[in-house]
């Protein structure tokens, strides 16, 4: 097994850096989806309030996002972790970051990493603001592969717009509905969801040995405000709910929507940042692309009373 695409530690047939419990009791019940289902065609306000209140996560259906560009970001996606280990070090940089081994990252900017805690995930960020009029290209030009790169670079980055005003506009929808339930004054409501926070996080889980398993990502809540899944059919997601872990199937053309930490805290603690993991233990590569939005940075929360 070995891929120049992976980082190095991922291509050992075996590793001794993740051993986790297979026993671990979960809710895996073979045809029920246990998770709620939010239909933002006829956004109900009591289901989507129980849904933030019990599970702080939800399953989003008609969306609006269509399944051409579900699958074409996951293809891209695809594609873009298929450069070499080396290439993606050197021309994936800002405004964009490659890191591998965790998700989390420091306020300067590096990978949160220990040889304990090593996650078995390789992740892009993509900001969404100025990606357009970014330098990016330029810088590109030095390196070798710059002609095989940027024919789908170009691509991915148009894909990323299209599918980041979708997201911006799918937590607008969400959070505005959620500020109603709450009773938010509108005036200070506003700056708790800020577009020029959004970015784009694209996930790859290597495929891992047969017989072994990993974190992809350990337990965790998103810092976020709100943050919006889109998983391929590989599956791992598991959310924590009243003592158990139960998985969150992967359904096509579905989303998964995360209540992060920031709406917990504007909500007084009502809604829940759900915690959450992902496991990985197939021969195949996972990919998941995640948006991540934040309240404006210089805001002052405020919860209603
Ligand atoms: O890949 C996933 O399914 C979830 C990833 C995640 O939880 C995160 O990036 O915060
Ligand atoms: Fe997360």
């Amino acid at each position: 097994m070995n891929n120049e695409s992976y980082p190095p530690l991922f291509n050992q047939q075996s590793h001794q850096t993740q051993i986790i419990d297979i026993d671990e009791p979960i809710q895996d019940l073979e045809d029920l989806d246990l998770i709620p289902i939010i239909d933002l065609q006829c956004l109900s306000l009591d289901k989507l309030e129980e849904a933030c209140k019990d599970w702080g996560l939800f399953r989003l259906v008609n969306h609006g996002i269509p399944s051409k560009l579900m699958t074409q970001i996951q293809d891209q996606a695809k594609n873009l972790f298929s450069l070499s280990f080396e290439h993606k070090q050197a021309i994936l940089s800002s405004p964009l970051s490659y890191f591998w081994g965790t998700t989390a990252r420091t306020i300067s900017g590096a990978a949160l990493r220990s040889p304990k805690t090593i996650s078995w995930v390789e992740v892009i960020n993509f900001p969404l603001v100025g990606l357009s009029e970014s330098r990016f290209e330029d810088s590109l030009k030095m390196y070798k592969i710059y002609g095989l790169f940027i024919h789908f670079y170009g691509r991915v980055r148009s894909l990323m717009d299209e599918y980041g005003r979708h997201q911006a506009r799918l937590a607008r929808t969400i959070y505005e509905s959620m500020a109603k339930n709450l009773g938010l004054d509108s005036r200070l409501s506003k700056s708790y969801l800020s577009e020029s926070t959004g970015f784009i996080r694209v996930n790859r889980c290597p495929r891992i040995p047969k017989g072994n398993q990993a974190w992809g990502v350990g337990v965790h809540t998103d810092s976020t405000l709100l943050s919006i899944l889109n998983q391929d059919q590989l599956g791992g997601l598991e959310v924590f709910k009243e003592n158990k872990w139960i998985l969150v199937k992967p359904i096509a053309d579905s989303l998964i929507v995360n209540l992060g930490d920031m709406i917990q805290t504007i909500s007084n603690d009502l809604y829940t940042s759900a915690k959450h993991r992902v496991k990985v233990k197939k021969q195949e590569d996972r990919i998941t692309i995640n948006y991540f939005v934040f309240p404006q940075f210089d805001c002052t929360l405020q919860s209603p009373k």
